[in-house]
């Protein structure tokens, strides 16, 4: 059988552990062919992101162009966009290659607090990209910020009215992260537009989860992109993302990265 092809669209994280090189590593692990369109440079360790330059919309552009016009992917998962122009860039290109399978996390703020998403870009998010998605991927703030919420979302009931609001921008799937809910298990919430599917780990105390988003959604890009349904997909995903938390790196003084060749061996034992 020919391999799957993944397309990773996001930012380039110097210290390996998100965006881009994350992605690299989970599409290489899950065994599918993994390519890249760099939206933006970061210069960044475990102590945070100490410096953005995002590319050129041409540059972009002619990433795309040149990967999709001859290889094709199978499967897109989008990171770091950084502004409306690049949002707009990518929501065009989805629709002039007719892609299939495209996860969006839709990556606003890094650990430390790093701005990845201009404010004026939300917008942008919500009306191009979101409907064309086939699964979106926000943890609690960034569902807080698509659909404005003064308050922040504390409990799981509060999660599926949250994402019963996302599912009627326009994705198939939502996919919301409780990652961020203070206390009880990791929990997150797959929602179809009909049905709740909850995902649940015991809490890893652990504060190395440097690139965790970006690692469980180019994981479910690339189960999606191997033809898997969405339960499925999601499914291996928090156990590849559960087995590189359990396995975190301590690198540098600061949040380090999971260790994305985990789940491949503990599949091995
Ligand atoms: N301490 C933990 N133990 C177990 N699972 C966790 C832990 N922290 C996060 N997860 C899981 O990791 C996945 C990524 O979720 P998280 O909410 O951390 O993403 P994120 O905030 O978007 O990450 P990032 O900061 O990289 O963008 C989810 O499946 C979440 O439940
Ligand atoms: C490039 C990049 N994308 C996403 C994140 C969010 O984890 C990050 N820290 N850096």
């Amino acid at each position: 059988m020919p391999i799957a092809k993944t397309l990773t669209i996001a930012g380039s994280d110097s210290s390996g552990g998100a965006g881009i090189q994350a992605d690299l590593k989970t599409f290489q692990e899950l065994e599918t062919f993994g390519m890249s369109a760099i939206t933006a440079i970061t210069a960044q360790n475990t102590l945070g992101v100490h410096g953005v330059y995002p590319q050129s919309t041409e540059a972009i552009e002619a990433q795309l162009d040149a990967v999709l016009s001859d290889i094709g992917a199978d499967g897109v998962k989008t990171g770091m966009l950084f502004s409306a122009e690049i949002i707009e860039l990518v929501a065009k290109k989805v629709k002039e290659y007719q892609l299939k399978n495209i996860v969006v996390d839709p990556v606003m703020i890094a650990k430390g607090g790093a701005t990845l998403l201009q404010q004026e870009a939300i917008d942008a998010l919500k009306e191009k990209l979101l409907p064309v998605a086939t699964v979106i991927t926000p943890n609690l703030p960034e569902a807080q910020a698509i659909l404005e919420l003064e308050k922040e979302i504390t409990n799981i009931e509060e999660m599926e009215e949250v994402a019963k609001a996302l599912y009627e921008l326009g994705p198939e799937y939502i996919l919301l992260k409780g990652g961020h809910l203070t206390e009880g298990p990791a929990l997150d919430l797959l929602y179809d537009g009909k049905e709740m599917t909850k995902y649940h780990v015991e809490r890893i105390d652990t504060k190395h989860t440097h690139g965790t988003g970006c690692t469980f959604a180019a994981a479910i890009a690339a189960e999606l992109a191997k033809g898997a349904e969405i339960k499925e997909a999601v499914q291996v995903a928090k156990d590849f993302i559960t087995a590189a938390i359990s396995d975190s790196i301590q690198l540098g003084s600061g949040i380090g990265p999971t260790n994305h060749h985990a789940y491949q061996r503990s599949k091995r034992k």
